[in-house]
């Protein structure tokens, strides 16, 4: 059984306030975008293991057994035994990018286990595995636009559709920490929630909508906003880095010409049309 764990951005970003545990509350939207890994599983029929995974694409740090869709399988196989599987996972989904790739990976895992062996979970309880996964694991088992609170696990429903928009991603080959990225915020909350600014027309968000991050990660790392800004030269219609970088993307009207732009030779870069 074959399956593409897609992607998020996320459109705006405040951190509200620090919280006892060492966490972050904050308010951000995320939003499904078509950049894909691929993952794949086939039943095991060589060794005496439970799993082997196999993974190609972009490399990613650590080993197989810190992997997302290694954790997600473990998760499931002690609830319910499962048989052993072969595991296929095609990386093209930039990682330490704020694009949330390796919680798509082990959401999507949690889907297709649950589908391959008829495991009768719902919605709502693979949303609670997920959620033991990661803060944004949660949001890839539903994958629609979502208004996140709380840690980023929290959710409520976001009346929003961007299709049609063209949007240009790019995320140079900078490695952001998140966890320093938190620590250098001073948190507060914003004059007016983004429940009601995501509500503005598109055109609007560039003077409302913001991400806490930028403002210090751009003087760290200004190759980073000079991106954003690029984008504003060739007409976006809205810009923001995601999560806590290093990703910058941009929406553009539709009947836009994106050109050729040089953002480095490592730089992942990806355009096209947001399908949802
Ligand atoms: C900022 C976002 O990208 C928004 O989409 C995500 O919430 C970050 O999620 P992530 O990359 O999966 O981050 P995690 O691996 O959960 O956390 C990394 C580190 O960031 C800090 N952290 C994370 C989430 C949060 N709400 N408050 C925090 O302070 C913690 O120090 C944590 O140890
Ligand atoms: N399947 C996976 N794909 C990518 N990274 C994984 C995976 N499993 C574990 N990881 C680890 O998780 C780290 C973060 O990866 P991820 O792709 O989620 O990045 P991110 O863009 O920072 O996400 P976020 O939007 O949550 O900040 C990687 O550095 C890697 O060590």
């Amino acid at each position: 059984m074959l399956t593409f764990p897609n992607a998020k951005i996320n459109l705006g970003l405040n951190i509200t306030e620090k919280r006892p545990d060492g966490y972050h509350n904050l308010e951000t939207i995320f939003y499904p975008i078509p950049v894909e890994d691929a993952l794949e599983i086939n039943p095991l029929s060589e060794g005496d293991g439970k799993y082997c995974l196999h993974q190609a694409g972009m490399e990613i740090a650590g080993e197989a057994e810190n992997n997302l869709v290694v954790k997600a399988y473990k998760l499931l196989d002690g609830l319910f035994d499962l048989p052993p599987v072969d595991i296929h996972l095609f990386k093209h989904i930039p990682s330490g990018a704020g694009l949330g790739g390796g919680s798509a990976d082990a959401a999507f895992m949690l889907k297709m286990l649950n589908e391959k062996f008829g495991l009768g979970l719902s919605t709502g309880t693979l949303e609670e595995y997920a959620a033991r996964l990661g803060a944004d694991c949660a949001f890839f088992i539903r994958n629609a636009p979502t208004y996140a609170e709380g840690i980023g696990n929290v959710f409520s429903p976001v009346s929003l559709s961007l299709k049609g928009y063209q949007l240009w991603l790019v995320k140079p080959d900078i490695f952001v920490s998140t966890r320093d990225a938190f620590s250098q915020i001073k948190p507060h909350r914003p004059e007016r929630s983004l429940k009601e600014t995501v509500q503005l027309p598109v055109e609007a968000w560039k003077e409302y909508m913001v991400n806490d991050f930028e403002k210090s990660v751009f003087p760290q790392f200004p190759a980073i906003g000079a991106i954003k800004e690029e984008m504003y030269r060739q007409g976006a219609v809205y810009a923001s880095m995601s999560g806590s970088g290093s990703s910058v993307y941009g929406l553009f009207a539709a009947d836009a010409v994106l050109p050729d732009v040089d953002f480095g030779e490592k730089a992942f870069v990806y355009k096209g049309k947001l399908t949802v």
